[in-house]
């Protein structure tokens, strides 16, 4: 209940004044619809069907306004009063029907906004933690799990209200049989608390089975070439066929509860109504008119009283889409690199003037094993300068861009801009200086003009031409039938490996930072087109700081500096001409080969 408490008191501090206020138009309505039943005695006195004696309890009295009129006014009178009624509470439930939505709308909102927000604010390491379909299902299913659960609680708060005014109602009608029926309400919800516990149990399970559904299909989509190419289909079969069998026996188990705690309801509101009408005949000698309403009212009651049971069973089987909700805030809160006040104010690129160094880096994946990834990291890459980093593949040349780029922390030791560490207080200005062209580039499923203008939404015309003319992209673009305005598919599908690089380098350039950060960006290009991409990175020299990780004898050629990366370990540092002569060197050894290192993946 813990996480339910949480959520209801986010829904108080979201929606405040306003939940007051349907709080109170919701009492108007359940006073309204309780006059409506009050004004039905002294109709069924006037009828005649029942005669309401003089004695002086509310019943009476009630029936009593109009016993002295003639009968057509009464009647007219009774009846325009019960219309008024019916109207005013109609309108009047519209009315909160529509505020309700409001509230579960710009509450749902407020709830996913804050997620998705905790979530980009969250470091890259928690990020790697982290099932990619499990973080999309709870933006997904587990988000419109959040929503049914508020909606449910809104529904349950007007269920309280209502009844608890009809309760009211009832009890000064009649408080001993008032108090017998509320005694065996408490008994009731106490046998309800399984079917509470178990409707946890199975939205817990629910939970699982979407995460691994969307992290099966996920899994599908992404590697449809490998199953196609080695026909791998009839293991995905078997892996739907199961998880079609878990759901649909989670599901039964889902329904199954349902039934039986509809039927125990059911049966023992029948017998409670049964009893009820024997012990206020038998021992409190009611009369028969206040027994009508006793009965009129708890057959209006009842099923908002079992409603309330059902409705705290399906809360509680959203409640882990709540608790998943509201771990994932709290992990990606923990793991926050910045937050609101440090995004505006470093909000302006860092410049690096000098350059920046790793001093005695240490960094290990998984902390509770004792080997590093990187082990005492000592070097130092000039502002304004090309550096290549090589080494064999799993060397560690990633891991070392993004200690670099503040993407991880290191372990021990620290890196610094112009001798300035790199902390939370400097990261995001420092972030905006660079441009990443990764090894797998991120293109939109949108145009290339919409891939571009994601970068610098104000570029003008000339500007993106610019760019692709740079990367050696503006001949293909020129060529697509609808050239800039090129639809390129999901992650840029429609394009060849060369140019989704040469575009996402485009898109790069674009940002004009001051810090160009390439992991093996030019490995899916031909020979020709990587001459001349090299070519334009050539003219960048001195006016931009490149850090590249090299695959190609061609790519280092030309490089200031040459870090050798060697199982987490710098082994060789220097200028190129110089560590290629190097003998028995391991850039000498890969050289040899002429190729630096075969890519994974
Ligand atoms: N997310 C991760 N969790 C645990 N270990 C990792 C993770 N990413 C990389 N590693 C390990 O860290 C080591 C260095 O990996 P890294 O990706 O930095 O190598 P690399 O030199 O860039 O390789 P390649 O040239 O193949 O891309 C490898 O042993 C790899 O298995």
């Amino acid at each position: 209940m813990k996480q339910l408490l949480h959520f209801a008191r986010e829904l108080h501090v979201f929606a405040g004044k306003i939940l007051y206020l349907n709080v109170i138009g919701m009492v108007i309505v359940s006073l309204l619809e309780g006059a409506g039943i009050l004004l039905l005695l002294p109709l069924i006195s006037i009828s005649g069907v029942i005669s309401i004696s003089n004695s002086s309890n509310p019943i009476s009295k009630l029936a009593g306004i109009v016993q002295h009129m003639p009968v057509a006014w009464s009647l007219a009178i009774l009846l325009a009063a019960y219309l008024l009624l019916i109207t005013c509470q109609t309108l009047l439930q519209q009315n909160l029907n529509h505020r309700n939505l409001r509230i579960l709308m710009g509450f749902t909102n407020h709830i996913r906004m804050e997620t998705y927000r905790s979530l980009l604010q969250a470091n890259w390491a928690f990020f790697m933690s982290k099932r990619k379909s499990d973080l999309i299902n709870a933006l997904t299913e587990e988000l419109s799990r959040v929503v049914r659960g508020t909606n449910l609680l809104l529904q349950f708060i007007t269920a309280v209200i209502f009844t608890g005014i009809q309760i009211g109602i009832a009890f000064w009608l009649s408080p001993s049989i008032t108090l017998f029926v509320i005694v065996a309400g408490t008994i009731l919800a106490y046998f309800s608390r399984r079917w509470i516990k178990k409707s946890r149990m199975v939205g817990t399970e629910s939970t699982e089975i979407a995460q691994s559904y969307l992290g099966g299909i996920s899994d599908h989509f992404n590697g449809v070439k490998d199953i196609k190419s080695n026909s791998l289909e009839a293991s995905r079969i078997a892996w739907l066929r199961d998880w079609c069998k878990r759901i649909e026996a989670e599901q039964l188990k889902m329904n199954a509860i349902r039934n039986h705690s509809q039927t125990f309801y059911k049966i023992t509101s029948t017998f409670l109504i049964a009893s009820l009408i024997f012990v206020s005949i038998q021992l409190f000698k009611a009369q028969p008119s206040q027994l009508v309403l006793i009965i009129l009212i708890f057959s209006r009651l009842w099923p908002r009283f079992t409603g309330i049971q059902s409705n705290l069973e399906q809360i509680a089987s959203c409640i882990p889409a709540f608790q998943s909700i509201l771990l994932l805030q709290e992990e990606s809160a923990g793991a926050m690199e910045y937050n609101e006040k440090e995004l505006v104010k470093q909000s302006t690129p860092m410049p690096v003037h000098q350059g920046i160094s790793c001093q005695n880096v240490y960094f290990r994946y998984n902390k509770q094993e004792l080997a590093y990834q990187l082990e005492n990291i000592q070097v130092h890459i000039p502002a304004n300068q090309t550096t290549a980093i090589v080494g064999r593949s799993g060397a560690g040349k990633s891991t070392l861009i993004d200690i670099v780029m503040g993407l991880l922390q290191p372990d021990q030791g620290q890196v610094c801009i112009d001798g300035v560490p790199l902390t939370r207080e400097n990261l995001l200005a420092f972030r905006r200086s660079i441009s990443y062209v990764p090894q797998d580039p991120f293109l939109f499923n949108g145009t290339i003009r919409e891939n571009l203008l994601m970068i610098k939404p104000q570029a003008t015309e000339e500007e993106l031409w610019e760019a692709l003319e740079f990367s050696i992209s503006a001949e293909f673009v020129r060529r697509l039938p609808q050239g800039m305005d090129t639809l390129i598919g999901d992650r840029g599908v429609r394009l060849s490996g060369g140019e989704r690089q040469r575009l996402v380098l485009a898109r790069a350039i674009l940002r004009k930072t001051s810090i160009l950060v390439l992991d093996e960006a030019s490995s899916a290009l031909d020979t020709e087109n990587e001459a001349k991409i090299l070519a334009a990175l050539d003219q960048l020299k001195g006016k931009m700081t490149i850090i590249v990780i090299a695959h190609r004898l061609s790519t280092i050629r030309n490089a200031d500096q040459v870090i050798v990366v060697d199982r987490g370990v710098v082994v060789q540092n220097g200028k190129f001409g110089q560590l290629a002569t190097e003998k028995k060197s391991l850039l000498n050894h890969l050289l040899e080969q002429q190729v630096i290192v075969m890519p994974h993946g």
